[in-house]
Order: structure tokens, then sequence, then C-alpha cells
């Protein structure tokens, strides 16, 4: 079954100017449950405005999403935050961690929203600390944390709700290449073994070296 399907997908935007940009003009792209896919092109191709209309941080213009076999109704808020709260998480490129928050604290904010108690997100939150090699961090704020340590901190919040689907806008962009790799393989490893599909809008040959499927766009169209 396909995670996400986009079909006929458009997104402009129109100026008082009466200037157009046609951002994304009828996309359709297939993910596979487990997939890891990117998203490769030029500057202003049209990638994160994909990436946002498929985690319904933004809406299209016209066509449609279907994230798990549902389409997705952009105007109905219960059905967006049900998305968000279940099923998919998120990682930046800036990592958009709350620096007031250590990382047990940032891993740990998600799951308020799913009415977990304390206790289980602390264990969770611990479990995924672990799993992304920072268990000796946890009560670190972020400001202590290099940048590379940051992404680790916000790849296990992004897993805390235990989504289907993980979507990355350039989780490598602000680091060195080495640490650039090592954030690389630690999602593919995370999508190998609890196979979560993952889609990352990049400009890194590494993630595309390891991704199942390169989406490449151009001027807002589909390449392959
Ligand atoms: N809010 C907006 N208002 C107007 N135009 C926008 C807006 N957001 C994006 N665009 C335009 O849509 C096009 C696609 O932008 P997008 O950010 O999706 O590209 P991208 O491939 O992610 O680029 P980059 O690799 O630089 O991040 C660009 O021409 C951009 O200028």
């Amino acid at each position: 079954m396909n995670i996400v399907e986009t079909r006929d997908l458009s997104k402009f935007y129109t100026f008082d100017s009466g200037m157009r940009v046609e951002a994304l003009r009828g996309v359709n792209v297939e993910i596979e449950e487990g997939e890891f896919v990117s998203f490769m092109g030029a500057s202003g191709s049209g990638k994160s405005t994909l990436l946002n209309i498929i985690g319904c941080l933004d809406q299209p213009t016209s066509g449609s999403v279907f994230i798990e076999g549902t389409e997705v109704d952009y105007r109905n808020s219960s059905h967006l935050v049900r998305l968000h709260r279940q099923t998919i998480g998120f990682v930046f490129q800036a990592f958009n961690l709350i620096s007031t928050m250590n990382a047990l604290e940032n891993v740990c904010y998600p799951m308020h929203f799913n009415r977990i108690n304390r206790s289980q997100q602390k264990q969770r939150a611990t479990e995924l600390l672990d799993l992304v090699e920072l268990g000796d961090r946890m009560s670190h704020l972020p400001s202590e944390l290099s940048g590379g340590e940051q992404q680790r901190v916000a790849i296990a919040r992004a897993l805390a709700n235990n989504p289907r689907l993980i979507l990355a806008d350039e989780p490598t962009g602000n680091l060195d290449s080495v640490t650039g790799k090592k954030i690389t393989n630690l999602m593919k490893d995370i999508n190998r073994e609890q196979k979560i599909s993952f889609v990352v809008a990049t400009h890194s040959p590494e993630m595309a070296r390891v991704a199942d499927k390169v989406v490449k766009l151009s001027d807002g169209e589909l390449t392959s």
C-alpha cells in the first residue's frame, strides 16, 4: 500500500502585481509504506513546497493528497491535527528544538498532545534518546549540544508518537559532511529497522545514495 500518493498536485502563488509563481505543476508521486524517498532538484524547484503539502503544513491550489489511502481534507483541522499527532513526524534543517527545554523534555513534548502520562513519556523519551546515542546527554539544553546532537534529538522527537511517516526538509543542510553522513545513516537505520517511511527534501548526494527512490523536480514538475 502507498503511504503517500499525490494526484495532479499544483501550488500557485499570485501577487497583486499580477505575477504568478507556479511552485508545483501537476505532480503525481507515489510513496510505498516503508520506502525511503529523496526529493531532489535545484533551489526553487518545489521540494519544500511538495513536502509541506504532503505534511499538511500548507495546502495545494488544486489536486489531492492521500495518506494511508485516505484523502487529506485540508479544510478539516481535526483531520490535520490527527495526522500530525498520530501519523507524521517532522525533522527540519534548523532542528527547531525548544531552547528552554532539555533533550529529554524536547522528546517528551509531542507526547503531551496524545495524553500519554508523564512516566510513560519519560520512559519512551529515554529509549529514543538511547536509540540516537544521546542517553548521556538527556539533561542538556539545545545550546549545550552540537548541531549533529541537536538533530539527533530532533529525530528522537519526530519518533515520539510512533509515526508511520517522517518528513525531513534538508535535515543535513546545517551540518558538516561527516556529521551529515552520520545523520543520513541514522535515518536510514531507523527506516530499515522500524519500517517507518522517510521522505527527505535534500541537495545531499549521500541522502540520494541511501534512498530507495529519488524523485527529481525541476521548475515544479517531476522529471523522473
Ligand atoms: N510563500 C511563498 N510565496 C511565494 N512564492 C513562494 C512561496 N514559497 C515558495 N515560493 C516559490 O515557490 C518555488 C518553489 O519553492 P520551494 O521552497 O519549494 O523550493 P525548494 O526546491 O525547496 O528550494 P530550496 O532547495 O532552495 O529550499 C520558488 O520559486 C519559490 O520562490
